[in-house]
């Protein structure tokens, strides 16, 4: 085979499993040589005469050293992960073991994988397209149902789906309009103009759908950080503790108990939120830590992405409240305001409009309640459709630039351009959505692509 893509030709091996002792490891061969190469090890049967899809136990051998005893799984090309000959070799899962395993195999011709390599082969043989490899990546880093959800959902091909009916689509088109360019002396028009015009709008709506769906896929890849700010002794670490139903923070009566900023992770429903308990603000402390930590709780404010405004119900007048919310407005729109306290609330004239959650972060009432309110701010009841969801920023990216020459079509088709020049716009267009499924591309951007994923995978 005479690949210019470096070393595909190599049979390449690597650990599959996670660093470290466990009651197996697996070590993956894939390549013309992986019989050979195993065989000179496994004396006990003779590897290529072996049905495909077999398990086979014996002692690995190197000479006259026993390295382990292991089981043997063979794969025949192009029926394996890679598309290639594979064999998969479990061996006692101790670090040395394996690493002997290991040794020996590159002693006997294979070369150590790159790391997504094994992924990277499945691609150039066929396997799957680039955004389908991409969700493998996903997939293993996925750690919350929506994101093992969302990365599932495009290893089985839902994204990639979309956007090839719509560039077979559009390259129907193109081809009429190339056909155009051929007669362009006799001025006659293949391509129905109101036809394009329609189509192009159409996938500009798809198109735009999927951009819009990076938001929610942020989300559902990164989580979501929550800070939580409000005066001293408003309740906020007790809050944290409560949402993480721990006694992470320390809790006193005492103001300015906080002082530096602690971050956890709650888990709601499925998306990750990351909730920040600050230092409270208040306006003239003469303690330069506490001072120090109120710095740092105003650039929370400015980072986060939700702000929980939590205050004392009984020690808060509307209008203070009123000049409070918009304060932080300038800083960040995205605010939630939690009453805080109502088991000490005694009916005192004050009219808490702002609040949407009243809670009592002590005696944990309306906790549930306010866990389902950053749920819905998130954008949580979205992430149970069966759309399709943009989280990676290499398809965002490429997304906008399609979106763009879409754009320029549109107009091309309005004002009447010659066909040359929509088809320039056209082929652009295509570029960029065969960027996408890796039906275009080059060879730095794969292995920039594929560098990305674990060894062994
Ligand atoms: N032991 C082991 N477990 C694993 C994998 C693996 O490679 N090895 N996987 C890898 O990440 C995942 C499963 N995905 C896989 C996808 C395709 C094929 C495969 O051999 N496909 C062939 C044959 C299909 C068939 O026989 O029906 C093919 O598509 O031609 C194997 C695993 C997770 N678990
Ligand atoms: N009755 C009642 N007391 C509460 C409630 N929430 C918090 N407290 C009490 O209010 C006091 C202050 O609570 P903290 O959680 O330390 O307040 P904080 O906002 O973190 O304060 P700083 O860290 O100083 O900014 C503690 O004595 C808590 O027990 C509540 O819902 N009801
Ligand atoms: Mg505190």
């Amino acid at each position: 085979m005479n690949n210019k893509l470096s070393g595909w030709t190599d049979t390449i091996v690597a650990i599959a499993t996670p660093p470290g002792i466990g009651a197996i490891g697996v070590i993956r061969i894939s390549g013309e040589q992986a019989y050979d190469i195993v065989q000179k090890l496994f004396p006990s049967r003779n590897l290529k005469e072996q049905q495909a899809n077999t398990l086979h136990v014996g002692f690995l051998k190197e000479k006259k050293n026993i390295l382990d005893e292991v089981v043997i799984s063979l794969f025949k090309k192009p029926f394996s992960y890679t598309g290639e000959d594979v064999i998969e070799i479990s061996c006692h899962g101790s670090p040395f073991v394996q690493q002997q395993v290991l040794d020996a195999l590159i002693r006997n011709g294979a070369r150590l994988a790159r790391p997504g390599e094994f992924t990277q082969r499945a691609f150039l043989n066929k396997k799957m397209d680039l955004t389908q490899a991409e969700a493998v990546g996903d997939l293993i880093a996925s750690n919350t149902r929506a994101s093992q959800k969302s990365a599932m959902n495009n290893m089985r091909g839902g994204f990639s789906k979309e956007l090839k009916s719509l560039r077979e689509e559009l390259i129907k088109f193109s081809s009429l309009i190339e056909l155009e360019l051929d007669f362009s002396e006799e001025d006659v028009e293949f391509a129905d103009r109101h036809q394009f015009s329609l189509l192009i709008q159409k996938i500009s709506k798809v198109v735009n759908g999927l951009l819009a769906s990076f938001k929610l896929g942020n989300v559902i890849k990164n989580g979501v950080s929550v800070a939580i700010v409000g005066k001293p002794n408003a309740g906020k670490s007790t809050l944290l503790n409560a949402l993480l139903n721990e006694n992470r923070a320390i809790v006193s009566d005492i103001e300015g108990t906080t002082r530096d900023t602690i971050e956890e992770i709650i888990n709601i429903n499925g998306i990750l939120f990351r909730l920040i308990d600050t230092a409270g603000i208040r306006q003239h402390s003469q303690d330069i830590i506490e001072n120090m930590g109120v710095i740092k709780s105003r650039e929370k404010i400015q980072q986060a992405d939700i702000v929980l405004y939590l205050y004392d119900v009984n020690k808060m007048s509307t209008d203070e409240l009123q000049a409070i919310v918009s304060e932080i407005k300038m800083e960040n729109p995205n605010l939630l305001v939690v009453a805080n306290k109502v088991d000490l609330y005694r009916e005192n004239g004050f009219n808490h409009i702002q609040s949407e959650v009243f809670i009592s972060a002590q005696q944990q009432t309306g906790i549930e309640e306010l866990k389902m309110k950053l749920f819905d701010i998130a954008g949580g009841a979205e992430i149970n459709k069966e759309d399709v969801v943009i989280t990676n920023a290499r398809h965002y990216a490429a997304l906008s630039q399609v979106s763009k020459s879409l754009h320029e079509i549109e107009e091309a088709i309005e004002r009447k351009l010659p066909g040359d020049l929509l088809s320039v716009d056209l082929n652009e267009c295509l570029q960029y959505l065969g960027e996408i499924t890796g039906e275009i591309t080059n060879e730095d951007r794969l292995d920039y692509i594929f560098s990305k994923f674990c060894i062994g995978k």
